[in-house]
């Protein structure tokens, strides 16, 4: 079905988004519309990602079929008050916000909606995504289905229990900023002992997607795959041990719960 799918709020994940489903080739630029506040923003949308981009939120409500509200948690509210008359009597409504629950969407809404809460991330932007979703009892198996599609787009979905949400920000939808940190450092490495900063981060980059395909494509545990690197009385031991001396899984561990602790705040204030 030729579906249009909206954006309230297009700024770098909703943007990642457009621009991984773009690639993906199931829907076309005709498709999808985006509003945001500024100007800047309009313009740089339509210019790079070459879709309709409007300031007028009412204008995307009432073209959707499927409404991505990709603001900040804390404006949620004020969004919804500003759309809810203008949305599709059928639109399935998704939130990509932190904190933001499916009982806060129907309250909001004041009506039966089609409520789906999502937490993706942003290497959408090419493909390999990593979205959590749930929904409302209103979301039929149907609507699932196109829901996954468009979310099978740019990356892998898991469908999850709500009660979960909170906790996926910390696993897959901030991680990539931490991962980014660890390449980042790798890189300063690479440069400290003498490679170009561009050979330090594809050096760096390629080392941890390969480690990250390894996990998914052989099935292997973690630690045996950490252990296949650490030749015995070998370079990798060393750095390991100096790693665990300094805390390394444990600062990842409490930065997580320092994340979830901030999206449930996030939740709560809304
Ligand atoms: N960044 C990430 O990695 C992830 C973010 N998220 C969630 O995505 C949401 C957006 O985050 P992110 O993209 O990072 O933030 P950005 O600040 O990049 O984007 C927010 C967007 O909202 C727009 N906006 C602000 N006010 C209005 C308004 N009144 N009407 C219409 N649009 C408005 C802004 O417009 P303008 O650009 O003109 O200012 C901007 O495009 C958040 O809820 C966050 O929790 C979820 C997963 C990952
Ligand atoms: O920082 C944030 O709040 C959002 C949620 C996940 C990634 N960015």
């Amino acid at each position: 079905m030729e579906r249009t799918i909206g954006f309230i709020g297009c700024g770098k994940m909703a943007q990642a988004i457009i621009g991984g489903i773009l690639q993906s080739a199931d829907y076309t630029n005709e498709q999808l519309i985006a509003s945001a506040k500024s100007q800047e923003t309009i313009s740089k949308v339509k210019e790079t990602l070459q879709i309709q981009a409007t300031s007028d939120n009412k204008q995307v409500a009432k073209r959707a079929d499927i409404l991505f509200l990709a603001v900040k948690p804390a404006i949620h509210a004020a969004i919804i008050e500003e759309i809810k008359h203008s949305v599709k009597e059928d639109a399935i409504i998704i939130t990509i916000a932190a904190g933001i629950s499916l009982t806060f969407l129907e309250q909001s809404f004041g009506k039966e909606i089609k409520a789906v809460r999502t937490m993706p991330n942003t290497p959408s932007l090419v493909g390999e995504g990593m979205s959590a979703i749930c929904a409302n009892s209103s979301v039929t198996e149907a609507d699932m289905i196109d829901i996954i599609r468009v979310f099978s787009c740019f990356g892998k979905v898991e469908v999850i229990d709500e009660g979960l949400m909170n906790a996926i920000p910390a696993i897959s939808g901030s991680s990539p900023a931490y991962v980014y940190m660890m390449i980042e450092a790798l890189a300063d490495g690479g440069v400290k002992a003498g490679l170009t900063r561009n050979q330090s981060y594809q050096l760096a980059a390629q080392a941890v997607l390969g480690a990250a395909k390894m996990i998914l494509e052989t099935g292997k545990h973690p630690g045996e795959l950490k252990d296949e690197v650490c030749t015995p009385g070998g370079a990798t031991i060393e750095a390991v041990a100096e790693l665990e001396k300094r805390g390394f899984r444990a600062s990842i561990l409490s930065a997580m719960e320092r994340c979830t602790e901030k999206t449930m705040a996030l939740s709560n204030e809304n």
